[in-house]
């Protein structure tokens, strides 16, 4: 195999340095993560590999285990073991129950996070924040898609609304997933060395956009799925798609459905974080105490009502989770010795 042949080979799966790794033949990207071990994929097919030992000590910081696109090195056996996981440019991650309170990478990697949400009656302002968030700090940058634009609704006001309500560097776009214009629009998240996921609830078109992007008919879409046949089509070839524009979109079930977790920051909110802060009372409840600035803000319309309950929808979630981490992780560590019961720390009480 020539380098330019090697190189071409790479690219399929997101490579995106011009020179070769050292030693090209061992290179290949995490594409699933199953519980009987990994699933990768070299360019030219995809196959299964093991961890190798180091990865499975316990105790582990999870951070370094290799992680759905993840570029690893492989041995040469025949039953291919990931030996070392390259350093990433990109790292989603969520809260995870482990011996500590830790992150889990969710993928490595990833340029852009593509948000979809259809502008029929899947369309929903705070879970696209919600997703932000979760975005946030990863590396990757997201950008939101609303699909169906062609279905009647008055697009203007539905993007306009969202415009209000993001940072101004947002990036969003409303798309008709089926319209092969889209792939051009949609172009410079997915050229060559890009790599993208695509997340998005239940029906708001993520196989439609795919298959648009792939400029033929590779997967089942709500359309013509039945109920049985969900997750039919969850084979091993499809959850790398190398795209006709030259990047590459990974796609599988677990990132698809994305689910916030306990440690997303509130950034988004920030101004609510600065206005709390304002009140005459730092323990201020914001309900009916004298001096609350968060209650003057929404009497003088400064914020608005339907945003301060999504942020504290957002906080008594990531509270709950938190606790619930906490918990989890209090049970597995057991009494402590000595019988006395620990002072401090745990908010929340649950035997
Ligand atoms: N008119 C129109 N219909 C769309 C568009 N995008 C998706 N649809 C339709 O919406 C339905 C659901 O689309 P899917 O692509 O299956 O949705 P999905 O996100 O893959 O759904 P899951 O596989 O359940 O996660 C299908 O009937 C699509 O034809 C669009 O931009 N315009
Ligand atoms: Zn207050």
């Amino acid at each position: 195999m020539t380098d330019s042949e090697g190189l071409a080979r790479l690219r399929h799966i997101g490579w995106r340095d011009d020179a070769l790794p050292d030693d090209p033949r061992r290179l290949a990207r995490v594409v699933a993560q199953h519980r009987a071990g990994y699933e990768v994929h070299d360019g030219t097919a995809a196959f299964n590999a093991q961890p190798a030992g180091q990865f499975l000590k316990r105790g582990l910081d999870p951070a370094l285990r290799p992680a759905v696109g993840d570029f690893v090195l492989l041995s040469h056996a025949s039953h291919p073991v990931i030996e070392a996981v390259l350093s990433r440019r990109s790292t989603l991650t969520r809260a995870a129950a482990g011996e500590r309170y830790e992150r889990q990478v969710i993928a490595a990697n990833i340029d852009y996070v593509l948000v979809l949400t259809g502008l029929d009656g899947d369309f929903n302002p705070s879970r696209i924040e919600r997703y932000l968030t979760l975005v946030e700090g990863s590396g990757a940058r997201p950008v939101v898609l609303l699909s169906k634009a062609d279905t009647g609704v008055d697009v203007e006001a539905a993007v306009s609304s969202l415009r209000a309500r993001l940072p101004a560097e947002a990036e969003v776009h409303a798309i008709n997933g089926k319209d092969p214009a889209t792939v051009g629009l949609l172009a410079p998240y997915l050229g060559p060395g890009m790599s993208a996921v695509l997340v998005g609830s239940s029906g708001a078109g993520k196989s439609t956009l795919t298959n648009t992007l792939l400029g033929e008919e590779k997967m089942a879409t709500g359309a013509v799925r039945d109920h049985d046949s969900r997750g039919r089509h969850t084979t091993t070839h499809r959850a790398l798609l190398s795209l006709p524009t030259g990047g590459c979109l990974i796609d599988t079930p677990g990132m698809r459905e994305l689910k916030l977790t306990g440690e997303e920051n509130l950034d988004l909110f920030a101004d609510i974080e600065a206005l709390a802060a304002q009140c005459r009372f730092a323990d201020c409840g914001h309900g009916k105490e004298p001096g609350c600035a968060i209650q003057a803000a929404l009497a003088s319309g400064e914020l608005s009502p339907q945003r301060w309950r999504n942020f504290l929808k957002l906080h008594e979630e990531r509270e709950e989770q938190a606790a619930t981490m906490e918990a989890r992780l209090r049970r597995k560590a057991g009494p402590k010795p000595g019988g006395k019961p620990r002072r401090g720390g745990w908010s929340h009480d649950d035997d």
